[in-house]
């Protein structure tokens, strides 16, 4: 099964039209990266994915689940709060800009989803957090705050973050280096590792 389909995915904003009829399918344990101009839409449809916005028509399935709907007597019904966040869980998403918790460590902001929308104990949590920011490369980092990080530093402790919810794809809006073979940064081989292990991954690079 694909892990990503877009269905004839249209979004505007008011008057613009950003996406006109998207149609894309990202197998399983594959990469697929969106480019093109700027504005055309690449991280409207991104967010899309994970229903952060919601398309103005079309569907978005990921591991054959709707995004944000459920059909009932052959029509589309709007899925409840709780549905769509449940629904997310499957996908992580690392931001343009990190969107880290600036008043948390680095541990603490790995912890954080799993404590609050899985229920895993502080222990388990922290023993989660730790391992994932060791395979990121951080483990001598967890108790930096994101002020105290590098760039690419805060962008994997975001990449830690959204591993801790084991999500069945990972979404990338973020970096341009992501098409260069010739870059090895560590980003790039924490993105990269996760490709070999098997990860669905989409990316963005503006
Ligand atoms: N919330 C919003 N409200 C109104 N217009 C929006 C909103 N989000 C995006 N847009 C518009 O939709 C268009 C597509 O934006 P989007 O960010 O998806 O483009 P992009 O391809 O990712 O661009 P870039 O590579 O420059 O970041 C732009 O014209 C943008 O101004």
């Amino acid at each position: 099964m694909s892990k990503v389909n877009s269905l004839n995915v249209h979004k505007s904003f008011d008057d613009l039209e950003v996406l006109k009829g998207i149609n894309l399918t990202v197998e399983d344990a594959t990469v697929v990266c969106l480019i093109g101009a700027s504005g055309s839409g690449k991280s409207t449809l991104l967010r899309c994915v994970n229903h952060l916005e919601t398309p103005t028509a079309g569907a978005i399935l990921v591991d054959g689940q709707m995004m944000g709907y459920n059909v009932k007597n052959d029509q589309l019904v709007e899925a409840s709060e709780k549905e769509i966040n449940k629904r997310r869980e499957s996908v992580g998403m690392v931001f343009q800009a990190f969107n880290l918790f600036c008043h948390m460590t680095a541990l603490e902001n790995v912890m954080h989803a799993p404590m609050r929308l899985k229920g895993l104990s502080k222990a388990k949590a922290r023993e989660k957090a730790t391992a994932l920011l060791e395979k990121v490369g951080l483990g001598d980092r967890l108790r930096n705050y994101p002020s105290q990080l590098s760039g690419g530093q805060q962008q994997r402790v975001a990449i830690a973050r959204a591993l801790a919810m084991d999500p069945k794809v990972m979404l990338f809006d973020e970096p341009t280096s992501a098409l260069d073979p010739e870059l090895v940064g560590e980003v790039l081989q924490v993105m990269r590792d996760l490709a070999d292990s098997g990860m669905t991954m989409v990316v963005v690079t503006h």
